[in-house]
């Protein structure tokens, strides 16, 4: 049977992507799974090896990569992230939503393949309110932080492309921007909720 479209959300680091979709695994249960991406980035105080990332260093990541065992994988702000073939299939094997947190490289690696995603882009209003919001998340180093503001500009800017969303939430006020992502996804949701009845 075929299963639920899986969902991407991409935008830029800061946008809020995370914080949508915990709210989401938090309200639905047994509805969505999250792809866990692998990524050669240091863990961040309170990440958890396995559940956020697969935290994994450059040469392990390119023999994965190497071995043909990543739908797609990207270079951002200095380190490698991919998703997995398996980190698809261990969300799909459960019958729920599967949900990409990915960069715009991702996006387009993704269209490439026969996924067929439902593809969202999280916005800011401003660049200044993204910088507010990660400095105030205090996981980046200045160098860190400066490279993310460059890419987002450079995302802000790419995901205005005709088509390439099928929409662009601006994550200003938070549980504005959390009611239009749950009502993109109501039927997709709906049919999982019904399926799970029988
Ligand atoms: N609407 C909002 N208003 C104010 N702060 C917000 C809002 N949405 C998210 N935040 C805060 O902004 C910060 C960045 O959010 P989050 O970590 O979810 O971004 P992200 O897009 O997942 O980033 P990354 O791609 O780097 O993982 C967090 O500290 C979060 O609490
Ligand atoms: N192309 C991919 N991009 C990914 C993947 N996992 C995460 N990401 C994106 O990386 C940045 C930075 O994430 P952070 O956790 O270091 O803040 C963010 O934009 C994510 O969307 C992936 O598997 N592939």
């Amino acid at each position: 049977m075929k299963g639920p479209r899986p969902v991407v959300l991409s935008g830029p680091s800061g946008a809020g992507k995370s914080t949508l979709l915990k709210k989401l695994l938090r309200d639905y249960d047994n509805v969505f799974g999250f792809s866990v991406s692998h990524t050669t980035r240091q863990p961040r105080p309170g990440e958890v090896n396995g559940k956020d990332y697969h935290f994994v260093t450059r040469e392990e990541m390119q023999k994965e990569v190497d071995a043909g065992e990543f739908v797609e994988h990207a270079e951002f702000s200095g380190n490698i992230y991919g998703t997995s073939k398996a980190a698809i299939q261990a969300v799909q094997a459960q019958n729920q939503i599967c949900i990409l947190d990915i960069d715009l490289q991702g996006v387009r690696n993704i269209k490439k393949t026969d996924l067929n995603p439902i593809y969202i882009s999280v916005q800011v209003p401003s660049i200044e309110i993204l910088e507010k919001r990660l400095r105030e998340r205090q996981t980046e180093t200045e160098e860190s932080l400066q490279k993310r503001l460059q890419a987002a500009a450079t995302d802000m800017e790419l995901s205005k492309e005709a088509g390439l969303f099928d929409m662009i939430i601006i994550n200003d006020d938070l549980e504005e921007a959390y009611t239009k992502l749950k009502n993109v996804l109501a039927e997709e949701i709906e049919k999982v909720q019904e399926s799970k009845k029988t």
